[in-house]
């Protein structure tokens, strides 16, 4: 753990830490001497050595003194550490996030919330309450020997044999616990999790009629997995804790009877038997709170590592020199391979050029791997060979704030934050004017939803943008990208079946952020995949199938023509995996 908590203290804290360190273990040592001290005081009162005795006394005295004031130092430069670890441990793990790819982050919101939060607060009160304690569960031990060789090598040698045997059982216990903990840890999980979805999912499962008379099977398994896991742990961790009290004791036993045998052999004085088995205590007793500690060390550990593994992630390399755009607004693919999972190919040789200022549209079987081409195109992931160019310079040669400076991107999970519509819309540019965002709400439609709400403009848009239906969000999400005046616009758009006001809007901002910028579309709608220059369409095995406009994809008679003919009286559709066309609404 000493070494965990140097790790994510970064390198410029190292010798405030070194300093808590080397205090702590003067206090330890210093602990260790005065108990040691028994030994002479005792044996020179037996021998009536009243001068000798004083000495020693004296001696006591400043290791005494000593001790108070290493007290006092450590104590202060703990807190000073857990300050520390506090103040700058959420700025490094914030700065460490924001350079890592996007993707990583798919899936992980949660725990990360929960390390940033968690795990900092257990790794500062680690600092200050817990190191002290591990140290000077160290040091004392250590010190009591090296001073016993000096008083009585039998003794010292016992307590040199005893210690590594006490260690041992520590660690076997310990690991038994933390093994059965991990599981204790992994059923929480689960459970919490399974707690958040059953709550979330409240409207789905009342509509099927999967009250709390018939349960939420998954939940109360989870819960069932829990408690047999937890009373497991208990029996555990009482076993566990048991053997190393038992190690210690035993430890103490041996040294109680070396001690006795000695005195009963006459090489030892009463007294001075009296005085040794003080030592031991103090011997034995840090080690025992080590013991003690040892859930609350294990947790703090398991902390860290979750620290250190998000600080461990790469993150995405960026150029020390930054090429500049070449080409603004075309979009390359160059035999372009990428998969999620090594070794499970999703696209294959792909490529494709965008010439400035045109509109692609992306179409394909569900999972074909439309949203991976938006994704790349946006480096949420770096490719596993060729090579993607937006504005004519390979996005790995690039500046993150260079590269996303040209792209404006209108997801389906579209995110506003819990302010005003005016400043989600200023997002997309900080620096523009009220001129600006009032043409870009009113190209996108957001003017008329200000309009609507209570408070207008400044009516807040709730949590993730609750207070808005899908449709309005994504029109607030297009106008923060007319804004943005970017030179390429990636656009998912929502669905199929949008109600005609939002076909509308959409429509518009469509063919106003046409007039400047290249779009990149995955086409739901029939009106954009209609007027597109180009139409991409993807197969199920992550390759091209057929590019073209609109009239040239009819004219090859292909599978875009069939299923244009097949589908083109209805509003909205999709080309379905394999032979079957894609009967839904999408
Ligand atoms: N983060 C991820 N990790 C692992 N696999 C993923 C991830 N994201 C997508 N996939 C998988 O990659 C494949 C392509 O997904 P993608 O979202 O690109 O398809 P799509 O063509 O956009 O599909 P749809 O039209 O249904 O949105 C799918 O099989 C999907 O399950």
């Amino acid at each position: 753990m000493i070494r965990q908590l140097r790790r994510v203290l970064g390198p410029e804290h190292q010798r405030e830490y070194t300093r808590f360190l080397v205090w702590a273990s003067v206090y330890g040592v210093l602990q260790g001497f005065a108990v040691s001290l028994l030994v002479p005081i005792a044996r020179s009162l037996a021998d009536g050595d009243w001068a000798a005795t004083w000495r020693w006394i004296g001696v006591l005295a400043i290791a005494v003194i000593g001790c108070g004031i290493a007290h006092y130092v450590q104590a202060m430069r703990a807190f000073g550490v857990a300050l520390v670890v506090l103040r700058t441990m959420h700025l490094n793990i914030g700065d460490h996030l924001v350079t890592l790819p996007i993707g990583w982050f798919a899936g992980k919101t949660g725990s990360v919330a929960q390390v940033a939060s968690k795990g900092t607060m257990a790794a500062g009160s680690a600092a200050a309450h817990l190191m002290t304690p591990v140290v000077i569960g160290m040091a004392a031990p250590a010190s009591v020997t090296v001073s016993m060789f000096f008083f009585d090598w039998r003794i010292g040698v016992a307590l040199l044999v005893a210690a590594p045997l006490i260690a041992l059982a520590a660690r076997i216990a310990s690991s038994f616990i933390a093994k059965s903990e991990h599981a204790t840890h992994r059923a929480a999980a689960e459970s919490s999790e399974r707690v958040i979805e059953f709550a979330r999912c409240q409207p789905v499962l009342r509509a099927f009629g999967r009250t709390s008379d018939t349960g939420y099977a998954p939940l109360r398994d989870a819960i069932k997995v829990q408690q047999t896991v937890a009373r497991r742990t208990m029996v555990e961790s009482v076993l566990g804790l048991a053997l190393n009290g038992l190690a210690v004791q035993l430890v103490f036993t041996g040294l109680v009877v070396l001690a006795a045998v000695l005195a009963l052999g006459g090489e030892l004085s009463g007294i001075d038997l009296l005085a040794l088995l003080g030592v031991a205590t103090r011997f034995v007793q840090p080690l025992m709170e080590i013991g003690e500690y040892g859930g609350a060390l294990r947790q703090v550990r398991g902390e860290l590592t979750r620290i250190q593994g998000i600080m461990d992630t790469r993150p995405l390399p960026e150029p020390s020199q930054a090429a500049a755009v070449s080409a603004a607004g075309t979009v390359e693919f160059d035999h372009v391979d990428f998969g999620y999972v090594p070794g499970t190919p999703l696209l294959k040789d792909l490529s494709l050029t965008v010439p400035p200022r045109t509109m692609t549209a992306l179409v394909g079987p569900s999972g074909s791997g439309k949203t991976t081409i938006i994704r790349l195109i946006a480096r949420f992931y770096d490719v596993d060979a060729g090579t993607v160019r937006v504005g004519g310079v390979d996005v790995r040669d690039q500046t993150a704030e260079d590269h996303m400076a040209q792209l404006a991107l209108v997801f389906q999970d579209v995110y506003l934050f819990d302010d005003t519509l005016r400043e989600n819309i200023r997002l997309g540019r900080p620096d523009a004017t009220e001129a600006e965002i009032d043409e870009a709400a009113h190209l996108a439609g957001v003017t008329e939803i200000a309009d609507r709400l209570p408070a207008g403009w400044n009516t807040r848009v709730g949590e993730a943008g609750s207070a808005l239906s899908g449709g309005e969000r994504q029109r607030v999400s297009v106008a923060r990208a007319i804004l943005k005046r970017a030179p390429i616009v990636l656009l998912d758009e929502a669905t199929a079946a949008l109600d005609p006001e939002n076909e509308r809007y959409l429509q518009r901002s469509l063919e106003t952020l046409r007039e400047h910028a290249t779009l990149i579309v995955i086409a739901h709608r029939l009106s954009t995949v209609v007027n597109a220059d180009q139409i991409i369409v993807l197969n199920d095995h992550g390759r091209i199938a057929e590019r073209g406009s609109h009239d040239d994809l009819l004219a090859q008679g292909g599978r875009y023509a069939a299923f244009w003919h097949e589908r083109s009286s209805i509003r909205g559709w999709r080309l379905a995996a394999g032979a079957t066309p894609h009967t839904g609404s999408s």
